[in-house]
This record gives C-alpha cells, structure tokens and sequence, in this order.
C-alpha cells in the first residue's frame, strides 16, 4: 500500500516522458526498486516479457526509419513531382488522356522503383548493423543472462564494467570506483563519479546516482537498476550512442550543391523555353507540357537512390570481407581517407599477452613480486585487463591467494596504475601496480631481494631507469610492481598511493602481427599512411615499427604533446608517425590535429581510451572484441582484426564514389546536353523536337539504363588513390562531353530537317531513337577512363543498359510505338542514324582522354597535405 502510494506522489510512473521534471534519480536505492516492482536479485522472464509487450524495445531507432509509406509520402511532397502531378492534371482537364496516363505510369514507376531500391539497400543496411548489437549483462531468474540491450525493461537489474556503455535510463543501486563518461549529456569532458544515491540532485548533470542510456562507463564496476527504456529515456539512449552522427561529408555536400545546381539551371532553362513558347503563339497545354517533361529530364532525380544502393552494395560487399558499416556515408570516407591511425595492440600486435618474467629490482627472478602483482590483478575492480589476465594465467592465480580486498582505486587510461588496500593472515598493505614512471615517482624505497628497504637515491633510480628502457628496447611491455605497510587503514584514495616501497617489475610480450607489415604496405600502396598512436611506453612501439619493418619517421610522446598547443600539434603530427604514452583525451588532439591539417583521418582502436578518437575521426573504427563504447562510437566494425580487411573495405569504399561519378558524368554531360539540344531546337523549328509524352518515356528509359550503375565494377586505376569530390573535374569533363553531344544533337536536326526533310512524327521517331541510343550506350565510353573495350562492365549494367535501349528501339521502330505517336522510318534515314551513333561514340571515346582522368585527378588536396612524408 505505501509503495503504491509513493508511485502515486514521489516517483514518476515508468515511461513518464515529461523530461524536465523526470527527475526518477530523487529517491534513492530502495523506493525505486518498489516503484518498478523489482527486487536486487532483478527481474524473473515472465515479468520482463510482459514489460516487454507493454513498454516496447529498449530502442528507439526503428521509428526514426521510415515505412514504405512514409516514403513514398515524401516523394509525393517533392516539387518534381508535384509538377507532374498538376501537368497530369491539366492533360486530364484538356482531355489530353494518353499524357495524363503516361505521367501517372511515370510518376508511379519511378516513385516504386526508387522506394524499393531504397528500403532493399536499408533493410540490409539495418540487418548488418544488427549483427553487431551492443548486449549487457542483465540480472534474469535470480542468474546474469547476456542479452541484446533492446531487450531491456523497467525493473532490469543490470550489471555494468568499465567500458560498458549504459543500456537505458536508471539508478545505481551499488558501485565501486565507477565513473561515466557524459559528455553526451553535459558536455562535460571529464568522467563523473557514480555510487548509490538519493544525491537529491534536482540537475541531471549532479545526478552522481543516475545513469542514462547511451553514455559510457568508463571506469569501476556497477549495478544499475533501469527505469527508463527506449523513447522514454532522455535522449533516446542506447540509439543515439549506436547512431554516430550522420554530418554530411564533403562528398555528400558537393553532391548536393551539384543537384541544387541543376535545378536551377533547369528552372531557369524550362521557364525560358515556355515563355519563348508562348512568345511565338504555340499552343498553351502542349507547350506547358514540353516543359514540364524538360524539366523531368532535366532533374538527376535519380540521385539519392543511385547513392543509397551504391553504399548498401558496398556495405553488403564490405560485410562479406567482414567489415560491418553502421554509418553508410562512412564508405566514401574510408575511400577519401589518406591517414590511418592506428593503436598498436591487436591491430599491429597479435594482443596474446603472456608474463614472461617477474623480476626483483636486480632483475632477478623474484616470487615476491609475482605475489604483488597477482594480488593486485586479482583484486582490482573495473576493467579487466589482458595483463592482469596475464599475471593470473601461471603460477600467478596462486599466488595471489589468501589475500582479501579491503578497497581499490581502479585502473584508469590517465592514472594508468591501479591501486588495492589487501590483507592476508592480519598483514594490511597497499599495492600499486602500473606504467613504472607512475610506480617509480611514488615510491620512496626498494626492496632487495633479501627482503631489505633502502632509500630510492637519484643512483638508484637512474639504475631503475635505465633496466626499464633495455627491456622496453626490446619489445617488452612492463608493468612495475610497488607496496606499502599500511595497518588499520580503511580507505584508499590517490594520498595512499605515495610513499611506495618499489619491489620490481612483471614483463609482458606480445608477438607482432605477422600480418600487419603487409596490410600496412598495402595501404601505402592505396596513398593511405599509417601512423601508431599508443598509450604504451615509445621504445616498446618502436621496437614494434622496427620488427614488423614499417616505415615510420619521428614520434611524439604525450608528454610532449601536453606542452603544445593545438596548432603546435597540427603543425608536428604530419610529419611524426609514432606516438606514445598517449592519454584518451591526446588521442583525440592529435585526431583532431590531423583533421585541422587538411587530412582525411581514420582511426581504429578497441578500448575506453580509443572512444573518443574513434569517434572524432572521420572514420571511426572498432573491431568485434571491443569495449561497447569504442563499438558504439565507431562508424565500422572489422569482425577480423586484421587490417589487411581494411585495405579491402579502401577499395570499396572507392568504387562506390566511382560508380556514383559515373552516374553525375552521365547526368552532367549526354543527358543534360539532350535536353539542352531539345529545348534549343523547340525554337528554332516550327513544331516540338518530341511530343511531350515521348519526352517522359525517353526519360523514364534513361533511368531504367541506369539502374545497373551501383553494380559496376571500377577499373584499379580509379581505386588506387584516395579521392575527394573535386568539382573542377566535373566541370571539365561537362564542358567537353557536353558540347560534343550537343554538336551530335544539332548535325542530327539539321540533317532531319534539312538533308531528309522529315515530318515531324518522322522528325520525333528518329531523334527518339537516336537520343536514346546514344544517351545510353555511352555510359560504357565513360564508364572508365581507359579505352572502353579494355575495361569490362558488369552484367547487371550491360542488362539494364541494353535492356532499356531494346524497349527503347522496339517502340520507336515498330508498330508497338504507334499509340505514341511513333511512326515507321526510311531505310536512308535508319542508315545515318546508326552511322551518327557510331560517329558520336567513336568521338566520344577519343575525346575523353581529356575530359577524363589525368593520372593525378582528385589528389590536388591530398598530395599537399601529405607532402611532410616526403613521399
Ligand atoms: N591492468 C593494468 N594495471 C596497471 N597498469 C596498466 C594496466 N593496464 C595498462 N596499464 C598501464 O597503462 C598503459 C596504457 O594502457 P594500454 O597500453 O592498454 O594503452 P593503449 O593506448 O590502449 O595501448 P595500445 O596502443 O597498446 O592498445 C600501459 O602501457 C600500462 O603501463
Ligand atoms: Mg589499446
């Protein structure tokens, strides 16, 4: 009754989603758990099915994508279509039926065959992403089941680990050394403390026992209770997180301001030729009509579906390469990037960490340190490190036993040590165990290996010192291991880290990749340059470069980077390959640093630390194993880490952007050119070049031949560097293309008009055929910088393309064609139409040596940005 009573009044029913007042943190531990009707050992099934059924998937993404419907709704409110719409309608009104038909057929085929093509590509796009889901460790029937974080209600209990992203909204109900990342919510940079509450906090930002959907937990350990799911968290959640920001790239911006273009320029041109139209006293309807069908000529209206499937497609490939993309736009910037950076363990490093000593401060073997150091690696909270799992494969699981857990400052990515407050058989000791800097600044003394303290005098750590940078020389990663005495205390904090005893060190390897060398030759050889940045000690990644033999020339550690400012950085980090002892928020700088040099960067990386580089980069990448919150800020996953998949995903990535050139080359040169000779000769002869309606079928064939584009091949040529949208070339290849096809166009009028004195149903027949033909065929001139018989099409565009061309000449040269005013030709005429065709193509392969790809197109930006390598 009472709880009953304080959801009524105190606590805010589940799903509330009034924002501002949701303040569901207020109460604290326990009437939180009454008001979702939970318990701390969590959930049974039954219970969280029938919250399932009536709350909905812990995921608001699926809204934000539109059904079919909605789709096609949108189309309908699109101007183009909007046009044709009233056009049908007026040929519906001036009783012009066989036009108000085929503008319907029109608008419905393209309409569907954009949509479909569209939803397929999302679809599959959405079944990818699936397969690399974030779950999280939920507390169901009283035992921890791994569940995909959709599946989460109200009253989950949920247990979290540093690296572990927060799977909806809701309360700590116990935690130890945890800390979130928020900068999502807040904008807070640094990671907040959480523990149990009520923090009686009234701003989420003080809310030091709430936890909300998408933000990270990036250190310690806790255990939510959740409150809030889906659309009813704050900001939508887990979604969010998964949906890295979709900011138009540079591509897709030149893209649109391309298509802006064009439709203007078609505004301008149709309105142009309708008021010359009425000018001149032509009919009223047909003119209006000519106009519109220009006008639909005119529009890439094809566009936007062209470049979905084209990504979709090259997600599916990518997929089978085993690289998921979760940011589709993400392809084209993997094919424009031009740096990689890289972290070094598991992509340059095999990540099969083993302890291959435990050495005293002599450098002698010492069981005592193992001792420590097991203890340490077994008692510490938070991330699980694969050198703790490495300290507690052998010999050191027992070692570390009997000793108990008084407290612990886990590790984090700044502090990069960890500290434990242990005891055994009535001996209370702090232990720290981290990079041997941190050690040996905090300690006092050494231990020799008789048991004995001395001072640690300046000799003496110099001796320490220079132990450690043989090792490290050598390839060895090292931990360094230091204690002290520390009776009847009961807490730790940073304060009881100082005054150490140093006892030695543990010393790690992990094989190089064999792999890597390779990979990241490759990637040279695609104009991509790798550069390491790691938050391990600089002579361990250089020995690394050394051994696997890649090229690599200066480093920057992250001391130094600390000094610098941002544009000290930015003016370096092109010329340095190797950085170090690297904090998370360095790894961000020097991203960012790259990005402020004109480069298109990737990065990939796997931990807490990597986030938000991963995230701040152009491309962000992550691979299978990863913290969910370098998964979750990543564009792509590589399910193999390996990045010789990478180089694969490069080339896709590249032939995408070339196969959605072709289509602009296409639209910008032989269709805009058509339409541009048709407008013009509608006023220089005295009856319409086509009727309107053949303009829209003449147009709808068009489309149909090009459908096949997104599957083409692209030749290694246009691959084999990264590219930028580099409008000059488009400019260029349409200001020679386009008046070659335009001279066609006017030989071919005159030669109708003049030479065959054609009427004009015979006029319209054959510059129908003609323009189609051409129009269509020349995609395999273009299609490839190279001379066209050397480079093959793929069969899906030879089928389209040829598939529209015969339906094309089956209505214009046999009876089939009569309802559209298709009427049968000459013998002499069909002969100078096949020989302009074969004169225009034949022109049109020559001419595009210049119009086309000089060896160096799209690097203009690029080569200046990476001239620090000096190759
Ligand atoms: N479990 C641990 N206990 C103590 N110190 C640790 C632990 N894990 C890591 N460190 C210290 O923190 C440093 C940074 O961690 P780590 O090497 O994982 O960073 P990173 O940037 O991810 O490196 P990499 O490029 O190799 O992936 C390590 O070099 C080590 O000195
Ligand atoms: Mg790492």
């Amino acid at each position: 009754m009472l709880a009953a009573c304080s959801k009524e009044t105190k606590v805010p029913q589940p799903q509330s989603t009034g924002h501002d007042t949701d303040h569901f943190w207020l109460d604290g531990p326990e009437p939180a758990l009454a008001a979702v009707d939970s318990r701390i050992e969590g959930l049974t099934s039954g219970e969280a099915d029938e919250r399932l059924a009536r709350y909905g998937l812990n995921d608001v993404a699926q809204e934000r994508r539109r059904g079919i419907a909605g789709k096609i709704l949108r189309r309908l409110a699109e101007p183009m279509v909007a046009i044709l719409l009233a056009a049908a309608a007026v040929s519906g009104a001036t009783g012009e039926w066989p036009s108000f038909v085929i503008i319907l057929a029109i608008v419905a085929a393209s309409i569907a065959l954009d949509v479909v093509q569209e939803h397929r590509a999302e679809a599959t796009a959405d079944a990818l992403k699936k397969s690399v889901a974030i779950h999280a460790d939920v507390l169901r029937d009283g035992a921890v089941q791994r569940l995909p974080v959709d599946q989460l209600v109200p009253g989950d209990v949920v247990r979290l680990e540093a690296g572990d992203l927060v799977p909806a909204d809701g309360i700590v109900l116990a935690a130890n050394g945890a800390r979130a990342d928020e900068a999502l919510l807040t904008g807070e940079p640094l990671p907040v403390d959480k523990r149990p509450g009520p923090s009686g906090a009234t701003d989420a930002a003080d809310a030091t026992d709430a936890l909300f959907g998408g933000t990270g937990l990036v250190s310690g350990s806790a255990t939510m209770l959740v409150l809030r799911t889906g659309a009813a968290t704050r900001f939508g959640g887990i979604a969010t997180a998964l949906q890295a920001a979709e900011v138009p790239t540079a591509f897709e911006v030149g893209l649109h301001r391309l298509g802006v273009l064009i439709v203007r320029l078609t505004v301008f041109l149709v309105l142009g030729v309708l008021l010359a139209h009425l000018v001149s006293h032509r009919p009223v309807v047909e003119s209006f009509l000519f106009a519109v069908a220009l006008a639909v000529g005119l529009t890439p209206e094809l566009l936007p579906m062209i470049v979905t499937v084209s990504l979709s497609r090259g997600a599916l490939r990518m997929a089978e390469r085993k690289v998921v993309v979760k940011r589709l736009g993400a392809i084209h910037d993997l094919g424009s990037m031009d740096v990689l950076a890289t972290d070094k363990t598991g992509t340059l490093t095999e990540a099969r960490i083993a302890l291959t000593g435990h050495l005293g401060v002599d450098g002698q073997a010492s069981n005592r340190v193992l001792m420590l150091a097991a203890a340490n690696a077994a008692l510490g909270t938070g991330i699980r490190s694969p050198l703790d799992d490495a300290i507690l494969a052998g010999d050191g699981a027992a070692a570390a036993a009997g000793w108990t857990r008084i407290a612990d400052i886990p590790f984090d990515f700044e502090r990069r040590r960890v500290a434990v407050l242990a005891e055994r058989d009535g001996e209370r000791i702090v232990i720290v165990k981290g990079a041997p800097e941190e050690v040996r600044v905090r300690a006092t003394r050494i231990e020799l290996s008789d048991g004995t303290l001395v001072p640690l005098d300046a000799p003496a750590a110099a001796r320490l010192e220079a132990f450690e940078a043989a090792r490290a020389a050598e390839g060895m990663r090292l931990l360094a291991v230091g204690w002290h005495p520390a009776a009847g205390l009961e807490r730790l904090d940073e304060a009881g880290e100082a005054e150490l005893v140093f006892a030695g060190w543990c010393v790690f390897v992990d094989p190089p990749k064999a792999s890597a060398a390779a990979a990241v030759l490759r990637l040279k050889a695609a104009g991509v340059h790798v550069k390491v940045i790691s938050g391990d000690a600089a002579p361990v990644v250089q020995h690394l470069v050394a051994t696997l033999g890649l090229p690599h020339h200066g480093l920057l550690t992250g001391h130094e980077i600390e000094a610098m400012t941002d544009s000290a950085l930015a003016h370096r980090v092109g010329s340095v390959d190797l950085f170090a002892r690297v904090s998370p928020d360095q790894k961000l700088r020097i991203i960012r640093a790259l990005k402020a040099r004109g480069h298109r960067v990737g990065f990939i990386g796997d931990g807490i630390n990597d986030a938000p580089a991963i995230k701040a980069a152009d491309v962000g990448l992550s691979v299978e194993g990863a913290t969910d919150v370098a998964r979750a800020a990543a564009d792509m996953i590589l399910l193999a880490p390996d990045l010789g998949v990478l180089a694969d995903g490069i080339d896709e990535g590249r032939r995408t952007y070339a196969n959605i050139m072709k289509y602009v080359r296409m639209g910008t040169s032989s269709n805009f050119g058509n339409m541009l000779s048709m407008a013009i000769a509608s006023l220089m002869i005295p009856f319409l070049p086509l009727t309107p309606v053949q303009v829209l079928i003449n147009n709808l064939l068009y489309d149909l031949s090009e459908v096949g584009i997104p599957f083409d091949r692209a030749d290694a040529q246009e691959t084999a560097r990264p590219h930028g949208w580099d409008m000059a070339d488009i400019l260029r290849f349409t200001l020679v293309m386009g008046p070659l096809s335009s001279v066609f166009d006017l030989l071919t009028f005159a030669l109708l008009a003049l030479v065959f004195s054609a009427e004009p149903a015979e006029f319209r027949t054959a510059w129908f055929a003609e323009s189609m033909t051409t129009q269509i065929l020349v995609i395999f001139v273009i299609r490839t910088a190279a001379p066209a018989w050397t480079s093959r099409p793929h069969r899906v565009l030879v089928a389209t393309s040829l598939g529209a061309l015969a339906v094309a000449l089956l209505l214009a040269l046999t009876p089939l064609g009569a309802p559209f005013g298709f009427v049968p030709l000459p013998p002499t005429l069909l002969a100078t139409l096949a020989a302009l065709v074969v004169g225009y193509l034949g022109l049109a392969e020559f001419v595009k040596r210049w119009a086309m790809a000089p060896p160096r197109r799209g690097r203009s930006r690029m080569s200046r940005g990476t001239a620090g390598h000096g190759g």
